[in-house]
């Protein structure tokens, strides 16, 4: 909806410079009660700047004006203005170390209960509560630092939602779904709809288009810190939002096909999985043969989250053998698991995929020095510098500064330089967990190259993704777990979305409307 009353959220010439980068420049934005509104954009082009801006994290330049009004369009100033926004950050801004129950316990203390005790019993059954409005079930009372991704996420909205007070409120949510599963998504969507029906406007930041579409009323395309289209989402389309967002027409990457990439039929195993159990997997086996993509899917919950991490030893395994061509790892050894020739992509890149505060130059040299070392065991720097630029340019790193601390790089840079950084060393086993999440749709595709080149190459490569269009796209076979078991097996001939979603949620074939996609 798309009303003609007074905007809550108004930004005027909002530009932010940071050294040697404008980061924005000039955005102009409104949002009006009961509008969804997308902000879209290629990764580094400025989202989650305007985010932090509002937010307070960091300030605009001289110039910016950002005005908050309540529904009866009175503008409110000061700390409530402030107040009247509720933000869930990329990074979820919640505190590892403390439970669920109190980091919703923190949202309280926003509110101006600061010096309340976390009652126990009762704080603990509010805390199951809101989070089972979003339908999962988690342990409230770990820390959130031990839960998944997709669970952080959803304590995260939890708690902003819990911190809503009043209908002309606006919720801004940066990329709330990348961790998220197809029906976790809904479940937010349904949230977000209530939000919006009830007088508030929301800021909705996603790189998945697909859910644009599904959400939104109007989107905001940003380049490069510019804004360069601005329409409402009923005169759009996927491939237009795409060119929009890249400035030119490019594939998506939903539709690469790894049968006509294939150099051969697969080869010799590569890694070879038998009765692995653990947290949340039960008797888990596989065979990975040398230049194959095998998928795995599933709900949260499922075990999706935990086999990646448990077979690279991030991740405890109780029982069970794994071997690289033919060799057995000790478990819970990542060093054993790197030194065989296994290399893991995590979902989480913040907390296990980098070290934040190191130059991209040195994240990518890290896992792999000894093809740089030269007499008396100096580090070739021409070598590395050249090497480092030439994977810039493979992964469209923006902006292309080697020696830029990572922290500094917007999320989806991030993740490019995680990839890269394991793929420089050719694996033998490449372990990929939620490979393109956040990465913008130019990037996704340069990702999906880079993985069908390294399957190429002989690489096994194992993919964990809640993105059944990815599975689709990429795998030649794909295991289905479902309460931490394989409940199916979906060979290439039979890959379609539709019976990914089915198996994963162990639905029964109905009326022929679902399960119709052919023969196994
Ligand atoms: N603290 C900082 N210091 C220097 N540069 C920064 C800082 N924070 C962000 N940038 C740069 O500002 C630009 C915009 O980053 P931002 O995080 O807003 O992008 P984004 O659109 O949210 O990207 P993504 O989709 O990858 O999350 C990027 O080039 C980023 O490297």
């Amino acid at each position: 909806m798309t009303g003609t009353a007074a905007p809550l959220l108004r930004i005027r010439d909002m530009s932010k410079t940071f050294p040697g980068l404008k980061a924005l420049d000039g955005v102009s934005l409104e949002v009006h009660p009961g509008e969804v509104v997308a902000v879209l954009g290629h990764n580094g082009s400025g989202k989650s700047t305007l985010v932090k801006i509002l937010a307070g994290v960091h300030q605009a330049d001289p110039g910016a004006v950002v005005e908050v009004r309540d529904a009866t369009g009175e503008p409110v100033a000061g700390p409530a203005a402030r107040e009247g926004l509720h933000f869930i950050h990329q990074d979820l801004g919640l505190a590892d170390i403390l439970t669920t129950v109190e980091n919703l316990g923190l949202g309280a203390t926003r509110r101006g209960r600061a010096l309340a005790p976390v009652r126990g019993a009762a704080e603990r059954r509010r805390a199951q509560r809101l989070i089972a409005r979003f339908g999962a079930g988690l342990d409230v009372t770990v820390p959130v630092g031990r839960l998944s991704p997709a669970q952080r996420t959803i304590v995260a909205i939890a708690r902003a939602l819990d911190g809503w007070t009043r209908p002309d409120n606006v919720l801004v949510l940066d990329e709330p779904t990348a961790a998220l599963h197809g029906d976790e998504v809904q479940v937010l969507f349904e949230a977000i709809r209530r939000v919006a029906a009830s007088g508030a406007g929301v800021v909705f930041i996603s790189h998945r288009l697909d859910e644009v579409l599904e959400l939104a009323d109007r989107v905001v395309v940003l380049r490069d810190g510019r804004v360069v289209a601005e329409q409402a989402t009923g005169e759009l389309d996927h491939d237009t939002m795409v060119t929009l967002i890249a400035g030119r027409r490019i594939s998506d990457g939903a539709t690469a096909d790894p049968a006509a990439t294939r150099r051969d039929a697969p080869g010799a195993p590569v890694l070879t999985v038998t009765g692995v159990s653990g947290a949340e997997i039960s008797d888990f086996s596989l065979q990975l043969r040398a230049g194959e993509i095998v998928g795995i899917g599933g709900i949260l919950g499922s075990g999706r989250e935990q086999l990646a991490p448990m077979l690279f030893g991030a991740q405890h395994r109780s029982g069970g053998r794994v071997e690289v061509d033919g060799r057995e790892l000790v478990a819970d050894d990542t060093r054993a698991a790197i030194e065989s020739g296994m290399a893991y992509v995590p979902a989480d890149r913040r907390r296990r995929g980098v070290v934040m505060d190191m130059s991209v130059r040195e994240n990518l040299t890290l896992p792999l020095m000894r093809p740089l070392r030269r007499r008396f065991g100096r580090l070739d720097g021409k070598a590395e510098r050249a090497q480092t630029r030439s994977w810039m340019r493979t992964v469209g790193l923006r902006p292309p500064h080697p020696e830029q601390p990572l922290k500094l790089f917007s999320g989806g840079n991030q993740q490019k330089v995680v990839l890269a950084k394991w793929l420089r060393v050719r694996p033998r086993v490449l372990l990929l967990d939620e490979p393109t999440q956040g990465v913008d749709v130019g990037a996704q595709a340069a990702i999906y190259e880079l993985v069908l080149a390294a399957r190429r190459d002989g690489t096994g490569v194992l993919l964990c993704s809640s993105d059944t269009k990815e599975l689709v796209s990429l795998c030649d076979r794909v295991l289905v777990l479902k309460d931490g078991r394989v409940v199916s097996e979906v060979p290439r001939a039979a890959l379609t979305e539709e019976r990914l979603v089915r198996d994963e949620l162990g639905l029964q074939v109905a009326g022929g409307h679902i399960g119709t996609n052919g023969p196994e």
